[in-house]
């Protein structure tokens, strides 16, 4: 009697604990899709989302690492699902879906909210987006704006993934930087010389203290070094620096180059200050110029430059796997404005380059109007002739897509 008695009452109390787990669960998935709702009340595309998700978890200090991963997660898999039903499908399904697509192994939410998707998580992309009703046009309806070498198909499902980090290994180090890399058990991957690939969020300055022996560089951004063929003693200018990514990548080339940077604020070049410092790089001169309007300067120097490098602002589409709520936010009369911008930086810069100098004109972006189309336009109207270039690809391997020519002034 006693025996039963016990069994029953534990049964009893089993059956409370996992009631009262079940409602726990519940109610901490519930709270993340309240918070994440929260988050995407308040945004509006105007910030970086990584800002705004800093300045969101700053104010509610209660919230533990996994709570802040979660809520981080759902509102980043709302954005990339990009212009589908944007205005008409409730923001919790959204949340759903999105999670859905970008999740690969069964998760607790979707447990609790749709277990009908969890049992399909681990389906590949295109078969969960058919489960789903949902085409590639439809999350990006601006197909025919792309790049004619781009596969757009990879290009949008590239969307649904978080793509890794890359570094580019400087100063002779890679030995050094992969022995630290082994050590501490991190999954890298080398697909081309200096370059290394680690799983996306990867935290590399705990693991790499020297600062000097690496900047963190996408694949893409490193391949347009390619192109800079400078040689010791010429004078570049790198016309819109911001932090100096493409400015360090050609003092590595070439370290005897006589440097130039400029953008358009001083906030921007105290930024790049900084992260040469870090880097090491010095002797260099810097400016802030507004290049939308043609300019003149008595104190810029040199006035003639062997090589320029128009590392153009642009819609960054190319990146959109990163930030995909610039995708959620594209409009096509984005498009006009930076041709527009890219046009008049461009031609501004050309009368401060030497007869067969270079130009190095890079976007991130995968839109024709700023790369093929900006080529054709500024052969038309300039004196500049491509020699060399074109689409960079990064789907393949995890990386942004990019899209640098190589032009020389005509003599
Ligand atoms: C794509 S970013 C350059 C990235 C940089 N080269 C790198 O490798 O890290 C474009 C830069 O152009 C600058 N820019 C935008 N409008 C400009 C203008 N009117 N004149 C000069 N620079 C401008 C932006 O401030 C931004 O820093």
């Amino acid at each position: 009697m006693h025996f039963t008695f016990c069994i029953f009452g534990e049964m009893l109390a089993q059956r409370a604990f996992h009631h009262f787990l079940k409602q726990s669960d519940m109610t901490r998935w519930e709270s993340y899709i309240v918070s994440a709702r929260k988050v995407l009340e308040g945004y509006d595309g105007k910030l970086p989302l990584h800002h705004f998700l800093k300045d969101f978890f700053k104010a509610r200090p209660q919230m533990g690492s996994r709570d802040r991963r979660w809520i981080t997660q759902l509102v980043y898999h709302y954005f990339r699902l990009g212009h589908w039903r944007k205005d008409s499908l409730p923001v919790e399904e959204r949340l759903l879906a999105g999670t859905f697509l970008c999740e690969q192994t069964p998760n607790e939410i979707l447990a609790l909210q749709k277990p009908e998707w969890n049992e399909k998580v681990t389906l590949p992309l295109p078969e969960k987006m058919k489960l789903l009703g949902i085409t590639e046009a439809a999350i990006f309806p601006f197909m025919g704006y792309l790049s004619a070498a781009l596969d757009g198909k990879a290009f949008v499902n590239s969307f649904f993934s978080q793509p890794r980090l890359f570094i580019r290994v400087r100063r002779q180090q890679q030995t050094a930087v992969e022995k630290r890399l082994q050590e501490k058990d991190i999954d890298f991957e080398t697909p081309a010389p200096g370059c290394i690939s680690l799983p996306n969020g990867t935290k590399i300055e705990t693991i790499l203290p020297e600062k000097s022996w690496y900047v963190v560089q996408d694949a893409s951004s490193q391949q347009t070094g390619n192109l800079f063929q400078a040689r010791a003693g010429e004078a570049w200018w790198d016309a819109c620096a911001a932090s100096g990514g493409k400015s360090i990548l050609l003092r590595d080339k070439c370290p005897e180059v006589n440097l130039t940077v400029s953008d358009i604020r001083k906030s921007i070049l105290d930024n790049l200050q900084h992260r040469f410092a870090d880097a090491r790089i010095d002797g260099y001169k810097g400016y802030v110029i507004d290049l939308s309007n043609p300019f003149s300067s008595p104190d810029f120097k040199p006035l003639m430059f062997d090589g320029i490098i128009v590392d153009a602002p642009c819609t960054g589409a190319g990146t959109w796997a990163r930030s995909p709520e610039n995708l959620f936010y594209f409009s096509e009369s984005q498009l006009r404005r930076f041709e527009m911008l890219q046009r008049n930086i461009t031609t501004n810069v050309v009368p401060y380059l030497k007869k067969g100098g270079q130009l190095v004109y890079i976007t991130c972006s995968v839109f024709a109007s700023e790369n093929e189309s900006m080529v054709q336009w500024l052969e038309a109207n300039t004196s500049l002739r491509a020699q060399e270039g074109g689409l960079i690809q990064g789907m393949g391997q995890g990386a942004d897509s990019m899209f640098a020519v190589r032009f020389v002034k005509e003599g």
